[in-house]
């Protein structure tokens, strides 16, 4: 078996993973026909020439143009089920997705249109391909607290179907800290809590998702290699990072794979998972990210094989189940010896 066909059949958990960022232009266009919406792109192929970011801001900035053509359920039940077939085909058999809600209800659709799309993608695949799914809906932090309440207060009727909370859009100038009161209220109302942090935020804004928010899990987390006692730190506390390398590439976060942190990260102890983040714009999903990082950084099976694990340790999952999983990671990787 090459290392390819390896990772693919590798059983693993995507743990970040923004559904709006698994748009392609082929949906994009074709939801912009259905819905009639106006996008400012001829092609599929200008779309794809237009993916060229120097910075997080560039990215949004089209994500969130991106996103306007998401009108009906069915136009978000349709994106997930896209997503969730080539995560299958990856070998994903848990996945934590994220959604916007705000990106949406700031455009008038309601948070019901998107969360009954969603839900009912999520029970096709769950059909469909035996995986699992959990929801994690994220705050976009450069807008203001209030509307972050605001969106827990819509999300009220479907708490039961919601995991987590999130944070994530433009971090800079957007610390942790600002939401500190509406994650609390999360965390009371049972709900588990992520936030994306030093991705290109500073390691106090780290500290301050573990210390003001109290973070269950990660997002990115890259720029904690600066300070060796937050690294100390969070391997101590076995808090997983949910790394996404194809999207530190095109942001800029590192400045070529061959300089990727995945393996420091490892022989740090810190449990780094590998994930896709936004995969139609960052030209690859979860397999391309484990292969991308494989080949720059001479990961070995051992490697892969960690990687796998921590996706399910630092899964949401009942331990039962997280059990289960290793039971079957373990499996796979001995067959393959
Ligand atoms: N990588 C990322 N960082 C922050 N916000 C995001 N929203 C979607 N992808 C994101
Ligand atoms: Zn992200």
């Amino acid at each position: 078996m090459t290392d390819p066909d390896f990772i693919t059949g590798l059983p693993k958990a995507e743990l970040h993973l923004h559904i709006e960022g698994s748009l392609e232009p082929e949906l994009m266009f074709a939801l912009a026909q259905r819905n009639q919406v106006a996008i400012p792109f001829a092609s599929v192929e200008d779309v794809r020439a237009a993916y060229n970011f120097s910075r997080l801001q560039d990215f949004l900035d089209l994500y969130y143009a991106g996103a306007d053509v998401l009108r009906t359920a069915q136009d978000f039940h349709d994106l997930a089920a896209a997503y969730f077939d080539r995560a299958a085909a990856d070998g994903v058999v848990h996945a934590e997705i994220m959604f916007d809600p705000q990106t949406h209800t700031a455009r008038g659709i309601a948070f019901e249109t998107v969360i009954t799309g969603l839900l009912s993608a999520i029970a096709e695949a769950e059909a469909k391909h035996g995986m699992t799914v959990l929801l994690i809906m994220s705050f976009l932090r450069h807008l203001d607290e209030a509307d972050a309440f605001a969106t827990l207060e819509a999300a009220e009727p479907w708490l039961e179907r919601i995991a987590a909370v999130g944070l994530d859009s433009s971090e800079l100038g957007h610390p942790p800290e600002k939401f500190a009161r509406v994650f609390a209220a999360a965390r009371a109302k049972g709900l588990k809590l992520v936030a994306h942090a030093g991705e290109e935020g500073p390691p106090d804004y780290v500290l301050q998702a573990l210390d003001l928010i109290g973070v269950d899990r990660l997002d990115h987390g890259n720029r904690s290699l600066e300070d060796p006692l937050l690294v100390t730190r969070l391997a101590r506390m076995c808090m997983t990072l949910t790394v996404c390398p194809l999207s530190n590439l095109k942001l800029c976060v590192v400045g070529d794979m061959a300089e990727h942190p995945i393996d420091q990260m490892l022989r740090a102890g810190l449990r780094a998972t590998i994930n896709s983040d936004d995969p139609a714009y960052f030209g690859g999903y979860v397999g391309d990210n484990y292969r991308a990082v494989a080949a720059a950084r001479g990961l070995d099976r051992g490697d892969l094989v960690a990687l796998a694990r921590n996706s399910f340790l630092g899964s949401f999952l009942p331990d039962a189940a997280v059990a289960e999983h290793l039971a079957r990671l373990d499996a796979y990787a001995e067959a393959a010896a």
